[in-house]
């Protein structure tokens, strides 16, 4: 029998690289399985695009290996790689109609012209924009100049697809309209794609897998939900979600518990007149199909630390509440909570890990 790797694969070993003293990446492991669609989030400077630029060839590693179908690439460049790149910036060439962007990949590498415009044909009415392609990309709004080059990507026909920020300089709706696209172009193609994003509602939405990075290490890799639900330590559990899960240190309020961080997502603090947390409302936000109540709360705690921090700040713990719309609940109101036991995380207040 014989055992092959399924094309599309990735796997970074131990990958590490500075810019001069400045480190972007610290010994990442990460598989990307062959047709997966996964996205890589964390804050500017995490160390995505490096990973990005690593896998396609742009950039080298000092330390680790980059394996594509368990072949180490090292000494391969960027054009003998069968990797599709788009970006934020669209990086079209201006001087060219689209469907000479479409082209352009397509001559590089000498198929016959009858071929090639079908390629370039077939690829901009997958993506909606065969009307446009006589335009030049200053004759195109930001949504049509993002098709273009996910268009030309997708002539490239590569086994990956590597996508920075491609949505990042869409406005909302044309965000959402793009994403549910790129979500159709994968499950159409199951082409393996890393897809990178600081957006955490993004990555929640664009992918099988998220992986969290911070600091040029993966914190965090699995289902988006899962991540969600489980959060690894306290920095996934602050960055994935909005507005970001209620972290209290020593417990307070939301039970007494030394040594630990306790924390409690916005929608999982429920307003109960019975409720065991009292707090003062402080601001709110209404956003028609939700709102979210900034609150403060008395904090009760054993802890010396959590006490003395608390009483350092001036008053007590803040706690944001998700609820819905019609509340009618007005700042300075006081209200009770109650925080559904089964979803309070624990975190090793030290290592920051989930106990
Ligand atoms: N060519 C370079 N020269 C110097 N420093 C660099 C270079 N490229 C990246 N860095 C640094 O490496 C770190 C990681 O950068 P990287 O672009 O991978 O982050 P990122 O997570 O993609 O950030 P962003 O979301 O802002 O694009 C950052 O501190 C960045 O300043």
């Amino acid at each position: 029998m014989r055992v092959g790797v399924a094309p599309g694969q990735i796997r970074l070993e131990s990958l590490s690289k500075s810019y001069g003293r400045v480190t972007a990446l610290d010994g990442v492991d990460l598989e990307v399985r062959a047709g997966e669609l996964i996205t890589l989030v964390g804050p500017s400077g995490s160390g995505k695009s490096t990973i990005l630029r690593l896998i396609a060839g742009l950039d080298r590693p000092d330390a680790g290996r980059v394996l594509v179908d368990g072949k180490d690439v090292g000494r391969v460049p960027p054009h003998r790689r069968a990797i599709a790149m788009v970006f934020q910036d669209y990086a079209l060439y201006p001087h060219l109609t689209v469907r000479d962007n479409l082209l352009f990949g397509l001559r590089v590498r000498r198929v016959p012209r009858a071929e090639a415009d079908r390629q370039a044909r077939a690829a901009a009415e997958r993506l909606e924009i065969a009307d446009l392609l006589d335009r030049y990309p200053d004759q195109m709004s930001g949504g049509q100049r993002q098709r273009v080059a996910l268009a030309r990507a997708l002539v490239r026909d590569p086994s990956v697809y590597l996508l920075d920020e491609p949505l990042a300089s869409l406005d909302a709706q044309l965000r959402f309209a793009t994403r549910t696209d790129l979500l159709a172009m994968h499950q159409e193609l199951r082409t393996t794609m890393v897809h990178v994003t600081h957006d955490q509602a993004e990555a929640m939405t664009l992918g099988d897998r998220v992986v969290v990075l911070d600091r040029g290490r993966v914190r965090q890799v699995g289902p988006p939900q899962e991540v969600y639900d489980e959060p690894a330590d306290v920095f996934v559990a602050g960055f994935l979600g909005s507005p970001p899960m209620n972290l209290v240190v020593g417990g307070g309020v939301l039970g007494d518990a030394p040594g630990l961080t306790l924390g409690v997502r916005p929608e999982d603090l429920a307003l109960d007149p019975e409720g065991p947390i009292e707090v003062t409302v402080e601001a709110m936000e209404t956003l028609g199909s939700e709102a979210i109540l900034l609150t403060r709360a008395r904090a009760s705690t054993r802890d010396p630390a959590a006490a003395a921090a608390a009483a350092a700040a001036g008053a007590g713990v803040r706690l944001t509440v998700r609820t819905g719309p019609r509340h009618g609940v007005r700042p300075g109101d006081r209200l009770r909570l109650r925080p559904d036991p089964a979803r309070i995380h624990r975190f090793d207040t030290e290592t920051g890990r989930r106990r």
